[in-house]
């Protein structure tokens, strides 16, 4: 395998926004991918999984090349290096490249896989905070699944086509798909392709969506003409799929305390020919006051520590700190406590989240049915990125009965 010395130079300075500037890894792949319209898709596919890769294994590389955190442009090159080594390059004769320890790297390489922290590239607070809640054997399974590269998920959009007429167009459009059992809407790519350029997607036929988040709206049983409340809709991935389930019928308010998604909401919306949502912003207390006991369906779509998506967010792993999960917490219980009170008697509330920790999952649910007997649970589901190879997800139903 060759090195190209314009894509690789487009990684170096990628890294070095991701780790120097405190840029998103996603924001910056989707830049980095717009710097030469020539590229193919074999290119384009070694920017974006080289980008993952050299910010997944941060921690392993950085222990390798002995470059510890510092983001000089030397050091990114040496981290490189140790990424093109390991994944058997052949290094090129550049500058940059010159006396590589190829030997050493691998040497290390295999020492390191005993430590558990630097073979799987995790900051030692969150090995242990895990540990504590999973049990090391079921932390060190969810791990290894949670740095394997994601894969691109599409949801169909029903409201505008079907499965098997999508995947067909898609082709025609030299995407290809495979549909994935469990999963009614869903398409898998078989490579990674840039979606969002096909006519397929600015039709509003699709959205991009893991399987496990496929799962929360169904998992709401909404049925069409209800009153639906999307409480943290965010930029309105669930909303839109509550919309197609509710086959555009009934009523869907979004809200979120961020007026900006609720911006990004609205315009996916209208590409996905959704009519039947309205948005809120949480911007003071009467908003819920005035909705309270209203709702046939409320979903929790909960803000979460999102340990549950490191393989999409890997650079989670270098953001997170335990403070802000410990925050997050709090705020989950408050939420799940406030917006309860939407859902009228004999309707049902989802409580979901992207982590796998049970403190913001089970624990959560389990200490509010303790506080709120007139709340009974019907059915949860957790799902594990070890056992399903997609996003790990939570998500309970509960019922109000009084
Ligand atoms: C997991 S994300 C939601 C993702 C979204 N439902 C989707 O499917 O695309 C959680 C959302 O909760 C919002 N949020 C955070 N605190 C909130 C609060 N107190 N009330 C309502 N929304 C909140 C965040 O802005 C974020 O958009």
């Amino acid at each position: 395998m060759r090195l190209h010395r314009n894509l690789v130079f487009t990684v170096v300075d990628a890294i070095k926004l991701i780790f120097n500037e405190g840029e998103y890894a996603d924001k910056v792949v989707q830049k980095a991918l717009k710097r030469d319209a020539r590229w193919g898709a074999r290119d384009r596919k070694f920017v974006a999984e080289t980008i993952y890769e050299m910010v997944r294994w941060k921690r392993l590389y950085n222990e390798i090349a002995g470059t510890k955190s510092h983001y000089s442009t030397e050091n990114v090159w040496k981290n490189f290096a140790v990424f093109a080594i390991l994944k058997g390059y052949k290094l090129p004769d550049w500058n940059q490249l010159q006396g590589v320890p190829e030997r050493r790297i691998k040497g290390k390489f295999d020492e390191l896989q005993k430590v558990r922290v630097f073979k799987e590239s995790i900051p030692d607070w969150l090995d242990e905070l895990a540990i504590k809640e999973l049990g090391e054997k079921h932390w060190s399974k969810e791990i290894t699944a949670l740095n394997m590269q994601a894969e691109v998920i599409l949801r169909t959009n029903t409201l505008r086509t079907n499965k098997a007429s999508l995947r067909k167009k898609l082709a025609d459009e030299g995407i290809a798909t495979t549909f994935i059992d469990g999963y009614p809407d869903a398409l898998k790519l078989v490579e990674r392709a840039n979606v969002f350029k096909t006519s397929c997607f600015k039709d509003g036929l699709f959205e991009v969506q893991d399987a496990s988040s496929q799962l929360v709206a169904a998992f709401l049983d909404v049925k069409p003409g209800m009153k639906v409340i999307d409480t943290c809709a965010g930029a309105g991935g669930k909303t839109l799929h509550l919309a197609a389930l509710m086959e555009n019928k009934g009523n869907i308010i979004a809200t979120d305390i961020y007026e900006s998604k609720l911006k990004k909401l609205k315009i996916r919306t209208r590409r996905a020919g959704v009519h039947n949502v309205t948005t809120k912003v949480l911007d003071s207390t009467k908003v819920l006051k005035k909705m309270k006991g209203t709702a046939d369906r409320v979903l929790i779509d909960a803000p979460c520590s999102g340990i549950g998506v490191l393989k999409r967010n890997p650079d989670s792993k270098w953001k997170l700190e335990p403070a802000f999960v410990e925050n997050i917490i709090k705020t989950q219980a408050e939420i799940l406590e406030n917006y309860s009170k939407l859902v009228k008697v004999g309707g049902k509330l989802v409580y979901a989240t992207c982590s796998i920790l049970p403190s913001e999952n089970e624990k959560q649910v389990k200490t509010f049915l303790k506080n709120n007997p007139n709340f009974t649970i019907i059915k949860d589901h957790k799902v594990s990125p070890f056992k399903t190879g997609y996003d790990g997800f939570y998500m309970a139903l509960l019922t109000c009965n009084s």
